[in-house]
């Protein structure tokens, strides 16, 4: 049994230049499993603002911008093991803010804070620049080669549903090509990113490379338009990126942008269903529906449309488990907000206007206890809905799904691009030819097969479309994260 343990409301300072800085003016953090506030964090300023740019702006002349790649490579592995000495703090931090269980928390996002650092520590010194020989008229040639130096200042954006995840998956690249950052965390999920100051000064990084501040979009908005910013990488949603885009103009500041989607998924006729089952079930419902690889339409052959249907509703309404998170058999949480669970309602409610039927769910659980002050919805699946429905074409980021049938391949693969998006799409089937052939065909940047959210933080990473502006991951963060030269010697 559940034993509520009492809150203490925590202070959230802002981190800048190796210091807790309090500004007085806070806002709340609430716990979404029961509504409590459990933070109070201090809103930055323009003088906040101001005093981490030109913080980050000082080291990168300091210790840090002297720093051999060598020396750095081995300071972000050390932040990699930072992150996971305190673990459990991370942990807990991450779940007061999400509500997510612990069972997702310490699987998905803790594990990838550590991770975020040590995949990128020597990317630097593991990837080589061009360098190309060129003839000349006096037939003695040139040599050009590329030089890479870091961007510079960098303003890091993140979201609020894998908070500690998709801000290091940032900050990570960032440090390790020598940059220094300023972390604008989501105003509803702060923890981790103030506690992530506490790493960087138990590990020695010096003041100044990493800092936090803390607010919404106006204090995000003194950063994309500060003239001592030189990059920009944001993740979040398609419309907040363009005007984030509108804001940088002026000061034609590099991007990065990872933003919204309407995932497809396509069950062919041929799939193994066991797996099928398991992985689009995680594609619907995993992080309670708030992760924007998810799958919010699923396109299933009408040969195997009612299994489907029938498996994926037994999967919502026995392997989910509401609970609390700290509850071993917990798998289903809360939503981050009540505001994030209205808009979800919303389309609940979008859905049987549009004529859905509702398979399972679409609506909000009643405990009967303190979880009811919490921002609860129930996991959704409809059926009979049309493909350009509002439910089956915009966003919605929660626990809900709808499937639709298709007949044949063309068909399902010019409806699954039928979408202002192309962030990710995962199929299933057992045919490797079909595996070949339709993939390149998915609008996606990210395209899984017989599985979903596998990942290899050396690929490409990032959308197309509205989904995105961009790649990281792998190399492909050295575009964002260096600036390169190229030398061009006369011999
Ligand atoms: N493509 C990806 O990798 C990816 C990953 C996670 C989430 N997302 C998207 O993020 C959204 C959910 O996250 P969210 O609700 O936090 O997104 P959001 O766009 O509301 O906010 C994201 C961040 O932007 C800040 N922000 C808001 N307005 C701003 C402005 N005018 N200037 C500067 N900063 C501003 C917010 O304070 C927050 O820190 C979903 O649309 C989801 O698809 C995309
Ligand atoms: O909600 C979106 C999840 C994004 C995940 C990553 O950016 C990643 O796995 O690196």
């Amino acid at each position: 049994m559940h034993q509520h343990k009492e809150i203490t409301v925590r202070d959230l300072p802002n981190f800048i230049n190796g210091e807790y800085v309090t500004t007085g003016d806070t806002f709340d953090i609430l716990y979404p499993v029961t509504g409590e506030v459990t933070a109070r964090a201090h809103r930055a300023g323009k003088t906040e603002v101001d005093a981490a740019v030109a913080a980050a702006r000082a080291a990168l002349s300091g210790p840090w911008g002297k720093m051999s790649t060598v020396d750095r490579s081995k300071m972000v592995k050390a932040i990699a093991a930072g992150v996971e000495k305190r673990f459990d703090d991370f942990l807990e931090a991450e779940v007061l803010d999400t509500g997510k269980p612990y069972s997702v928390a310490s699987h998905v996002d803790i594990p990838r804070g550590g991770a975020n650092f040590a995949a990128f520590a020597d990317v630097l010194r593991e990837n080589p620049t061009e360098t190309f020989r060129l003839d000349t008229p006096d037939g003695l040639g040139a040599l050009n080669y590329g030089v890479r130096r870091p961007r510079g200042v960098i303003g890091i954006i993140s979201p609020w549903n894998l908070p500690l995840l998709l801000m290091t998956f940032k900050a990570g690249p960032a440090l390790a090509c020598g940059n220094t950052v300023v972390v604008k965390p989501s105003e509803v999920t702060p923890s981790t990113a103030t506690l992530m100051g506490e790493v960087m000064n138990d590990v020695g990084v010096p003041p100044g490379v990493f800092n936090v501040v803390h607010g919404f979009g106006d204090t995000g908005e003194l950063l994309t338009t500060h003239p001592d910013v030189d990059g920009i990488t944001f993740t979040g949603e398609t419309l907040t990126g363009s005007i984030i885009l509108k804001a940088i103009a002026p000061t034609l500041k590099a991007t990065s942008m990872e933003m919204g989607g309407k995932n497809p998924g396509i069950v062919f006729e041929d799939a193994d269903l066991d797996l099928t089952i398991r992985e689009l079930g995680r594609a619907c419902f995993l992080n309670t529906g708030q992760v924007c690889l998810g799958t919010e339409r699923v396109y299933v052959h009408e040969s195997i449309f009612d299994e489907v249907r029938d498996r994926l509703k037994d999967y919502a309404e026995n392997t989910l488990k509401y609970g609390y998170p700290d509850e071993e058999e917990t798998n289903f949480g809360p939503v981050v907000s009540d505001e994030h669970r209205d808009k979800v309602l919303s389309y609940y409610k979008i859905a049987a206007e549009e004529g859905a039927t509702i398979v399972t769910g679409g609506g909000a659980p009643k405990f009967e206890d303190e979880r009811d002050g919490g921002s609860w919805v129930e996991p959704t699946i409809w059926t009979g809905l049309p493909h350009d429905s509002r439910t089956a074409t915009e966003e919605i980021f929660g626990p809900c799904t709808t499937l639709i049938p298709f007949s044949d391949e063309d068909e399902v693969i010019k409806l699954a691009n039928d979408t202002r998006y192309g962030l990710a799409a995962t199929f299933f089937t057992t045919d490797a030819s079909r595996v070949h052939r339709v993939a390149p065909q998915l609008e996606a940047g990210i395209v899984w097969v017989n599985s979903w959210f596998l990942r290899d933080l050396r690929t490409a990473f990032g959308g197309m479309k509205q989904s995105g502006i961009g790649r990281e991951g792998g190399v492909h963060g050295l575009e964002f994260y260096t600036e390169v030269s190229n030398v061009c010697l006369k011999i």
